[in-house]
């Protein structure tokens, strides 16, 4: 009876000794869960073994800027949307906005083969871009199992695999999963920040002209980069701003120097209190010299570690392009985009913090603003791509009040 109950909440748990030898045959991908379990399909993009925390997205579109934000780095994405591919991929939507931040998500899971492009924008087929990109795929998996396994487990650590030849050694990918490291206490952002500093210059993607140029003059504004997303750079210059992007290592002397009229802490892989180690004393820095600070998915957390309140890692976490936050002031609801498996505990947040954004999924905090000076920061990713656009206005409002 509990396994009836187990097997329809969970779906059916497979183990290697499970398998029959002709699946095993048919197989050229496979995810071996922590836990043991085992889901074999067809590898696609590139071929290889990489390990990472599995989590899955709701977006029905936008899978490649998805795949290339940085603050997927460490981590393999399933796709609950079971066509992947549609659109190909295309130099433009790229999200990585330095070379570094090229290593993002390391995986991919989909339900369907990957599908031939058919549209005008695509360059290159996603199949290719994703091997291109060293991204190892396995299609034709039970994604719905996998999605409420996450949903009632949380995100596991997997090992995933795509042998070319169908050599696929089960028994040392399921100890490769079950060794690896979980998100907490994992630094990842020194991998995926830009070298050095540099000035940004492009601004809002419009046909058919592509991306506009951004500003010769307006408010300087400083991101510090912990793998930010480039249409967090693009939203910022096509809201009048001057982007001057600073490596996450920057010191508050190195960013003050840079007489900033704003600083945007940017979004980032891996647990933010673990980059905090290093980050909050810039962070603080920033904030003592009184100048306004936009934080954004793991800048929101680390503004929030920086002011004295903690976080905590989340069961399932929120990725998807549909997410309804609710603006506590306006009391509008905006559909967002989110990519975050940490979240800030809002009853550790100081008496001068106030909670401007909810989720209306699981009611966590999603934004909060100082009431002593100027710091505003949300959990999700209003620049989008991909996603809705409900809170572009996140960049007027900081650009404007600069
Ligand atoms: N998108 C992000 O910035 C992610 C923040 C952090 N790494 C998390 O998973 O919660």
């Amino acid at each position: 009876m509990s396994d009836t109950i187990e097997n329809q909440v969970r779906g059916p748990k497979r183990r290697i000794e499970d398998l029959t030898a002709d699946e095993i045959k048919a197989a050229t991908g496979a995810i071996l869960l922590a836990d043991g379990s085992v889901f074999l399909g067809k590898g696609a993009g590139a071929s290889g073994i990489a390990t990472g925390e599995l989590c899955f997205n709701t977006a029905m579109t936008g899978h490649q800027e998805i795949l290339a934000d940085p603050s997927y780095a460490g981590q393999i994405v399933c796709f609950t949307f079971p066509h992947v591919g549609n659109v190909g991929a295309n130099v433009q939507d790229e999200e990585a906005a330095s070379e570094p931040a090229r290593k993002a998500a390391v995986g991919m899971v989909s339900r369907a083969p990957i599908t031939a492009p058919a549209s005008w924008r695509a360059e290159q087929s996603f199949d290719e871009w994703l091997a291109a990109r060293g991204v190892i795929a396995v299609t034709g998996l039970d994604t719905r199992t996998l999605t409420r396994r996450i949903r009632q487990d949380g995100m596991p650590m997997v090992a995933i695999a795509h042998a070319r030849d169908g050599k696929l050694d089960l028994d040392a990918l399921a100890k490769l999963a079950h060794d690896a490291p979980g998100m907490e206490g994992r630094e990842l952002t020194r991998a995926v920040t830009g070298a050095a500093a540099a000035d940004w210059q492009s601004a809002d993607w419009a046909w058919p002209e592509g991306y506009a140029q951004g500003p010769k003059d307006g408010p300087k504004v400083v991101v510090l980069d912990y793998g930010v997303k480039a249409n967090i750079l693009r939203r910022l210059a096509g809201a009048g701003a001057c982007v001057h992007v600073m490596p996450g290592s920057s010191t508050a002397q190195d960013v003050l120097a840079e007489k900033p009229a704003g600083v945007v802490v940017s979004n980032g892989p891996g647990d933010p209190a673990e980059t905090g180690k290093f980050a909050l004393d810039t962070i603080r820095g920033v904030i003592e010299a009184g100048i306004p600070v936009l934080g954004i998915c793991l800048g929101h957390q680390m503004l929030a570690l920086a002011v004295g309140a903690t976080t905590v890692k989340m069961t399932q976490g929120h990725h998807g392009a549909n997410h309804p936050v609710k603006n506590i002031s306006s009391g509008q609801v905006e559909i967002v985009s989110m990519n975050h498996g940490f979240a800030v505990d809002r009853d550790t947040l100081p008496t001068n913090a106030k909670e401007t954004h909810v989720s209306l999924f699981d009611g966590t905090n999603c934004g909060f603003m100082l009431t002593d000076k100027p710091v505003y920061s949300v959990q999700h990713h209003p620049e989008a791509s991909p996603g809705p656009q409900d809170s572009f206005a996140v960049f007027e409002t900081f650009v404007t009040s600069l």
